[in-house]
Formats: C-alpha cells, structure tokens, sequence
C-alpha cells in the first residue's frame, strides 16, 4: 500500500486512477510515499524520508526545491502539454480582450444599471473603449513549446503575422508549428517588430526578468504584453515605467501582484491558465498513472529531474536505484549482484546531467542484505527492491 498526499485539489477523475486497493490518499500524511501537487509551495516544506516522488499536475516546477529532491532521491514528475490548450485559449481571448477594452467596457457597461438613458450613453460612451483589430498585426511569441507553438498557430489563424523566439525548441513543437510562424535568432530580432508580445517559457533562474527595461526598450511603442507564464518573468517595475510611458500600451497577466493591481492599462486574471475541467482532469490522470507506475515499477516517464526509463517486467524482482552519474557505479552494482548469485534478466542505466538511474530485473533470491549492501555503494542515493 502507498501512501499518496495531495497538497492542492487534484481532479477526482485523476485520483480514480489510484485504486483504493493499492494507494490511500491521504491529505494530512506525516510520511507519503508519494505527493500530487499543483501550485502549492513547496520551498520550505520538509521532505519526509518516507517520499520517494513528486508529481506536478501542470507544466512548471519552479514550485518544488528540484534540486534538494534531486540529492534525496525523490523522482519529480510534470504533466508536460497536458494543460497546454486551456493556457493557449484563454492567451487568445486575453490578446482579444486587452486589445478591445474588454474589461474596462464590461465594468463601465455595468455602470450604467439603474439609468433610463442607457442606450443613449451607450453610444456616446462607447468612443473611449475603441481598440485595435489583431489581424494584419505582428505578434512575438517567446518560448515555442506546448502552449506558445499552440498560441502561435491560433494568432495565424486570425491573420497575425507570428514571429517565434526560442533557442532551445524541441523537434516535436517545431513540427506542430504552422510554417507561417516566422523564426527569430534573437529577442532583438523579433521584439521591434512587434504590435503584441507573449511569454511561455518556464521560470528559471536563467529567464527571470526575461521582460524588463532593455528588452523593453527594443519593443515598438504601444506595445501590448500578455504573461501566462510566471510573474517573475517579467520586471513589474520596468513594465510599470513602460506603461507610463507609452512604451506598452496594455498588460495582461495570469499573476497578479500588489504594484500590478488598480493600475490603469493592466489586466491581471488569478493563475487560470489551466482552470479547465478538461485541463485539470487530463493533468491529474496524467500525474497520477506517472505516479503510480514510478511506485509500483520504477519506470519514470516524464520527470524534470531524472533521465525517463521504463521497461517491462520480466524475471523475479525489480531493482531500481538512483544514484551518481560517477564512473564505477554500475560495475559496482553488478558486482554486488553476481556475488549474491543473482542472474540479470534485464537491464538499463540512463543519465540526466550528475545523476543516473539503473533499473535492474533479476531473477534468484534477494537476501534482506542486499539492498543495504546496494544502498552502500558511494555512488548510491536511493535504492528500492520490488
Ligand atoms: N497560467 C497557467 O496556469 C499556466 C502557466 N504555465 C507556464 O507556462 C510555461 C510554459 O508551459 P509549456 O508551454 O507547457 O512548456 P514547454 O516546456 O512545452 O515549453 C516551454 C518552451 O520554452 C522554451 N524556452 C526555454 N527557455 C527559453 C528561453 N530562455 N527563451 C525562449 N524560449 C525558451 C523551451 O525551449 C520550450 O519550447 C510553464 O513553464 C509554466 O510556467 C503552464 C501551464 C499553465
Ligand atoms: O494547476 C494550476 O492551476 C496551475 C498550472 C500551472 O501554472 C502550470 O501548469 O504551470
């Protein structure tokens, strides 16, 4: 039986996934084996011995202390794309939104309730929401992965010419990516070209701030700025100097902050990005069977700190063992293994930067030594038998 504690509400579509007869779900868990999260976090939160994975119902980790998980040996998984259609539609209604007035001419509309004269103010007021039209218009998009390849698409479709930046695509984003979507080398080639500009790249010490004073300083005057990505992408302060000025001509953003609330020309929805049923329940069920089949099997799919290796079952017993990506490692594993007389029926061994995983199945008898024998290999960090 494992021991599954959930930190945020996790579809219940996705929890199902988790027979009762195998895992108890349990919120208040001194000591779970695995944890189901969304954007709790989890920086200052202790990681009992007992936990041996993480799954991220959602796209970005930049909620979980990775590398502290890493040295403990605790698998984190995501739910890459699972999301990604939710975040990509509501980025084509904020486009459409911010560029109409929307907000501003709902709540002024709203104004209106109790005069006899409404369809008359209607007319006259209606001048000072007037907003320009996306088609013919030049959007920039950071960051081409599920959710910015998807919004690129979609801005073609309303006849945007799409300009596309990001160094590190994956081959699989650049072949869904319609052949309209123009590449750029640099943010200096794309941002002066730009009447709309928005951010889908993960939040990483690397791209914080990746909007602020100097970028924004190369982006065409009256530009207007969507993030649905994370806050800490963008320089608040810089992007606030920018809007006064006239540099940006309108905000929209999934995070809101104290400096961005109550200020003229920004838009801030609370984090509903992934706020579908369809995209919570395909995140759950996704997080889930990683989950499960990372407790039950040691196969990982889908995890941001450790290589993905998954095979079937054959021979006995499965051992998995996480440990250093150091020379020696495995000759050490195997010779522990050949002394005990087991006979390795399968066998692979990835690495993902210092850190390595080798899942082993073995047929013969494992004695209650061995895996403390395993566990005290100096390259190893965390070993389980199954
Ligand atoms: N508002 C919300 O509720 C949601 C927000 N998100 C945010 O959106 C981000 C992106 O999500 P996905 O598209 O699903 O992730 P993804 O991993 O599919 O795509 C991220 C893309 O960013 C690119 N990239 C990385 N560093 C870059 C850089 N310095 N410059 C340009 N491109 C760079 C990568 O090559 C990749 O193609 C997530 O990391 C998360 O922070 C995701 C889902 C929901
Ligand atoms: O779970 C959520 O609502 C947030 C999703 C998100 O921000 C992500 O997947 O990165």
């Amino acid at each position: 039986m494992y021991t599954i504690k959930t930190l945020n509400a996790i579809s219940p579509v996705g929890l199902a996934k988790l027979p009762a007869s195998q895992f108890e779900i349990d919120n208040e868990a001194a000591a779970p084996q695995g944890i189901l999260v969304r954007s709790a976090d989890m920086h200052e939160m202790p990681l009992p011995e007992s936990l041996l994975a993480i799954a991220r119902a959602g796209a970005g980790t930049n909620n979980i202390p990775i590398e502290e998980c890493t040295n403990a040996g605790i698998v984190v998984f995501n739910t890459p794309g699972a999301n990604a259609n939710a975040v990509a539609e509501l980025v084509v209604g904020a486009l459409i939104a911010g560029s109409r007035n929307m907000v501003d001419a709902v709540q002024w509309a709203q104004g209106l309730k109790g005069r006899d004269t409404i369809a008359k103010d209607v007319e006259k007021g209606k001048k000072q929401f007037v907003g320009p039209e996306l088609r013919g218009k030049t959007l920039g998009v950071i960051g081409l992965g599920a959710i910015g390849a998807r919004v690129a698409n979609a801005a073609v479709s309303l006849g945007m010419e799409v300009l596309g930046y990001d160094p590190y695509i994956s081959i699989d984003a650049a072949w869904s990516l319609s052949r309209s979507v123009q590449h750029c080398v640099t943010l200096g080639d794309m941002l002066p070209r730009c009447d709309y500009l928005t951010i889908h790249v993960p939040y990483l010490p690397t791209t914080r701030h990746t909007i602020n004073a100097q970028t924004l300083a190369m982006c065409k005057d009256g530009v207007r700025v969507l993030n649905f990505a994370r806050g800490e992408l963008v320089d608040n302060a810089a992007l606030l100097d920018a809007l006064d000025s006239g540099k940006v001509a309108h905000y929209f953003c999934d995070f809101p902050t104290e400096e961005l609330l109550g200020v003229k020309g920004v838009e801030c929805t609370p984090h509903l990005g992934a706020s579908t049923p369809e995209s919570e329940t395909n995140c759950a069920v996704m997080a889930a069977a990683e989950l499960s089949d990372y407790l039950k099997n040691g196969n990982i799919t889908h995890s941001v700190n450790l290589p993905d290796v998954s095979q079937p079952r054959v021979g006995g017993r499965r051992i998995c063992i996480i440990h250093k990506n150091a020379p020696g490692a495995i000759s050490a594993i195997t010779g522990i293994l050949t002394a005990a007389h087991l006979n390795i029926e399968n066998m692979v061994n990835k690495s993902k930067k210092d850190i390595a995983y080798t899942l082993l199945d073995v047929t013969g008898e494992i004695s209650d030594t061995l895996a403390a024998e395993l566990s005290g290999i100096e390259p190893a960090i965390r070993v389980r038998i199954l």
